[in-house]
Parts: C-alpha cells; sequence; structure tokens
C-alpha cells in the first residue's frame, strides 16, 4: 500500500475538523420508510458527502496529535491513513450538475409534495452522556460563525417528492456514492484490532501496563465516532440496495420490530456454544430467559446482538471458572427482560464469584482483561463487524458500552464479590436522542 496523505489533503482535512458533527437520531434515521425515493436517497447522500468528512476528518485530527509518542506507533499510522485516504474519496467524488428546477425540487421538496416536504423529527440531547463527554474538538472554535449556520444548512433527512422523473444522474449519483461508501466500510473493518495492535505498541515501547485517562478518553471518544460513521454509512447502504426483496419491518438495517426475546435466545445459545467450544465442556451452565415474547421495539438488532453476546460470554466465562471445569452442574445465569415506558432493561444475573470492587473501575479500560495469554493480533484475522476477534482483549464491556449509550441506553454493572455480578443493559426506547457526538 503505497497511498500517503499529500500536504493539500492534510490542509483540506484540517478544514472540515473545524465544523462540529451533527447528530442523528435513531426516530430520524427511520424516517426514510422502507423505500425511500432517488430524490429523497440523494438529499441523504448530500448530507453525508459533508457530514462523514467532517467526522473522518475529526478522527485525523486527533490521531495526528495523539501524546506520548502513541501517534508514532506502526499501527496507529495506518489507521490514521485509512481515515484520511477515506476522507479523499468521497471529497472528490464528482457531484452532478443540475439544472436549476431540479435543484429548487430537491431544496423545497414541500412546495411540490402538499408541503409535507423536509419536516423532521428534531433529535434531543443524548440522556446517556455528560454535555460534550464524546465530542471531538473544541467546539465554538469554528471560525467564520461556521459550526452553527454550517449545521443548520444541512439535513440528514428530508422527503422529497417521488414522482419518479428524477434525471438519471441522480440515480448513477447514488449509486456511486453507496459503491464509494461500501469501499470506506471494508476499508474500515479492521479498524477496533488495528488500533488496539497500536496501543500493545504502545504499551510494549513506553512499557507500560495501563493507559492513562487520556489515552482511555481518546479510545472512547474514537470508537464512538466509529459506530456513529459506520451507522450512517450501513444505513444509506442498505437504503440505497433495493434489489432485493426485504422485511417490511426493516429501514435500512434498523428493525422496527426488534423481537427483543427472539434475539437475546440465539445470543444465549452462541455465548453457549462458544462456551463449551473453549473449555471443552459437554455442556456449558444454563441460561434462564424471562422475557415477554411479544415485546418489539425499534431497534439495530445487530447492536444488541454484540452486546448480549459480550456480557453473556463473560458471564459464562465466570461462572465456569469459579465453580471449577470439571463440575457437572453450574448455577444458572439469569436474563430478566423488563419493559418500561422509557426504557427496556436486560438484567444479566451470574453467580461467577462477582469482581472485586477496586476492579471495577478497570472493567471499563481498554486491555483490562483476566484473561493470561491476550490472543494474536492479526488484523486480517477475522474482520466481521460484530464477531469476538476481540477475545481476551478487554474490549468486550467498553464497547458495549458505547453500544448502549449511541442510542442513548447505557451499560451497567454491579457485582458482589465473592457470589456474582448483575449486568443491566438499559436500552432507550423513545429513541429521539441525539448520536452522543456533541
Ligand atoms: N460477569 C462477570 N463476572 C466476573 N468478572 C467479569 C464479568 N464480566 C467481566 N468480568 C471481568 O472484567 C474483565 C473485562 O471484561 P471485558 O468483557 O471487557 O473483556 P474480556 O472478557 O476479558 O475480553 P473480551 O470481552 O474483549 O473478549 C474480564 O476479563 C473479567 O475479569
Amino acid at each position: 500500500m503505497s497511498w500517503k496523505a499529500s500536504e493539500r489533503l492534510m490542509d483540506t482535512i484540517r478544514h472540515y475538523a473545524n465544523f462540529p458533527a451533527t447528530g442523528v437520531s435513531l426516530r430520524q434515521m427511520v424516517q426514510f420508510g422502507e423505500r425511500p425515493s432517488v430524490g429523497t436517497l440523494f438529499r441523504a447522500s448530500q448530507f453525508l458527502a459533508e457530514e462523514l468528512p467532517i467526522r473522518l476528518a475529526h478522527r485525523v485530527e486527533e490521531l495526528t496529535n495523539l501524546p506520548d509518542g502513541l501517534n508514532e506507533m506502526p499501527s496507529v499510522k495506518k489507521v490514521l491513513d485509512w481515515y484520511a485516504q477515506s476522507f479523499e474519496e468521497i471529497t472528490v467524488l464528482p457531484r452532478p450538475n443540475l439544472e436549476r428546477d431540479i435543484r429548487e425540487r430537491l431544496l423545497n421538496p414541500g412546495k411540490f409534495y402538499n408541503g409535507r416536504g423536509s419536516m423532521l423529527s428534531e433529535a434531543i440531547p443524548n440522556p446517556s452522556i455528560r454535555e460534550g463527554q464524546y465530542a471531538s474538538a473544541p467546539v465554538g472554535n469554528t471560525g467564520m460563525n461556521g459550526g452553527r449556520k454550517h449545521q443548520g444548512a444541512r439535513r440528514y433527512f428530508a422527503m422529497v417528492d417521488d414522482t419518479g422523473d428524477w434525471p438519471p444522474e441522480l440515480q448513477a449519483y447514488n449509486s456511486k456514492f453507496a459503491q464509494c461508501l461500501h469501499k470506506i466500510k471494508r476499508r474500515h473493518d479492521g479498524v477496533v484490532t488495528t488500533m488496539a495492535q497500536g496501543i500493545l505498541e504502545y504499551k510494549r515501547k513506553r512499557q507500560r501496563m495501563q493507559i492513562d485517562n487520556n489515552i482511555q478518553s481518546f479510545l472512547d471518544r474514537f470508537y464512538m465516532s466509529r459506530i456513529g460513521i459506520r451507522m450512517l454509512i450501513g444505513q444509506h447502504i442498505a437504503l440505497t440496495d433495493q434489489s432485493h426483496h426485504r422485511d417490511p419491518t426493516y429501514v435500512g438495517i434498523i428493525c422496527t420490530k426488534t423481537n427483543v426475546r427472539d434475539l437475546a435466545q440465539e445470543a444465549i445459545e452462541n455465548a453457549r456454544f462458544v462456551c463449551e467450544d473453549h473449555y471443552g465442556l459437554f455442556e456449558a451452565p444454563k441460561v434462564q430467559l424471562v422475557c415477554n415474547p411479544d415485546l418489539n421495539f425499534m431497534y439495530v438488532p445487530g447492536h444488541l446482538s454484540h452486546m448480549l453476546f459480550e456480557t453473556l460470554k463473560n458471564s459464562l466465562r465466570a461462572v465456569v471458572e469459579a465453580h471449577g471445569q470439571d463440575k457437572q452442574e453450574f448455577p444458572v445465569t439469569k436474563v430478566i427482560v423488563a419493559e418500561g415506558r422509557e426504557d427496556i432493561t436486560i438484567k444479566i444475573s451470574d453467580e461467577g464469584g462477582g469482581i472485586p470492587r477496586s476492579a471495577i473501575p478497570l472493567v471499563w479500560t481498554y486491555m483490562y482483561t483476566t484473561v493470561d495469554r491476550t490472543p494474536n493480533l492479526d488484523p486480517d484475522f477475522d474482520k466481521s463487524d460484530f464477531k469476538a476477534p476481540m477475545a481476551g482483549f478487554g474490549y468486550g464491556l467498553p464497547i458495549s458500552r458505547l453500544y448502549a449509550r449511541y442510542f442513548g441506553g447505557d451499560l451497567k454493572l454491579i457485582s458482589m464479590e465473592g457470589y456474582g455480578t448483575d449486568v443491566y443493559l438499559h436500552l432507550n426506547r423513545l429513541s429521539s436522542s441525539s448520536e452522543p457526538l456533541q
């Protein structure tokens, strides 16, 4: 790979990094409906063609300025190059030249659509975070009163009329743009593993056991931003690709009727399977699930599966290790799902001996694990987004908490040392809260 960012590109990146990211809510993401029109998709592409470079630019800036030589680690540089290259690909993609009336139609959809054009439910602040907790750069420092004005002009969703007679350039641009996003998504598949590798390189070089608070909060911001970028990209690709017959409960990758019991059951089976496999058990410890079978809500099934699988794996591991692999019977882990007006809460209770209180803050740090041997980190090992290339890296809990917070939920852990652990996964069902990026 000989790609290298030019000085000019870095200048453009610095310019984009002056603008704040615009958070989008789950509710806004589903407003597209099952089959958005060419015009609507084009508007969304235009939003993303500015928003994604802004988000990527913030990451490049942060990676460039990482303290204490962390920015010099080969794997960190590799990640930085991916971000810069993706930034370039989006910003150089030629936009179509549109006739005036088409531009009018796109910009003032209301006029053509019985006044229902650009309706948009506003995103409310994310309740799970302190203001600015995952924000990229000091906002306010945007010069030319840039940020705000710029932000107001851009909307993620605008319903544009669906008469079908859009010029072919629009359709062509939409599919080029989606292809470009697809390529970028694939390029970034290995970011978590490669970044983890970079942190390992740093820890070895500096002979550090743990990472400090600065680096911890950088990683939180970095991975949170990655969740958002991939969410927007994944959503856009899925919305554009209307070739196959889709499930009507899906809008992009969001399922408007995510069935909690089915997903939990599947996560339990997967975690038990991994546990049997890992410890060579005839039968993994049992898990009891208490959940209303009709409980559905709007969510991204991939995110929920990921969080459940990670926490269940932890519980099963703790149970087996606390009671000994040679046991015939283990205490049952309980998964209780409660349905409130605001939240759906999933409690995972195990009798795996708990965690000492002094170690609780550590479980949220990256790279904290009680697995003796961290597995070999080959960035190509498993590039799938959700499955567990991280086994034994200590990424399970902190990343799951980011997923929960991303849509206004949270992940909490309470332990009784000597007995077991309760993990509470709160999922916000109002879903109008913004991505926690501002
Ligand atoms: N239910 C639990 N009971 C006891 N200890 C736990 C439990 N959940 C997590 N831990 C402790 O917290 C540590 C960190 O958990 P985390 O899920 O972040 O990483 P990991 O399981 O070690 O590796 P990974 O999840 O990345 O494969 C674990 O190594 C374990 O010591």
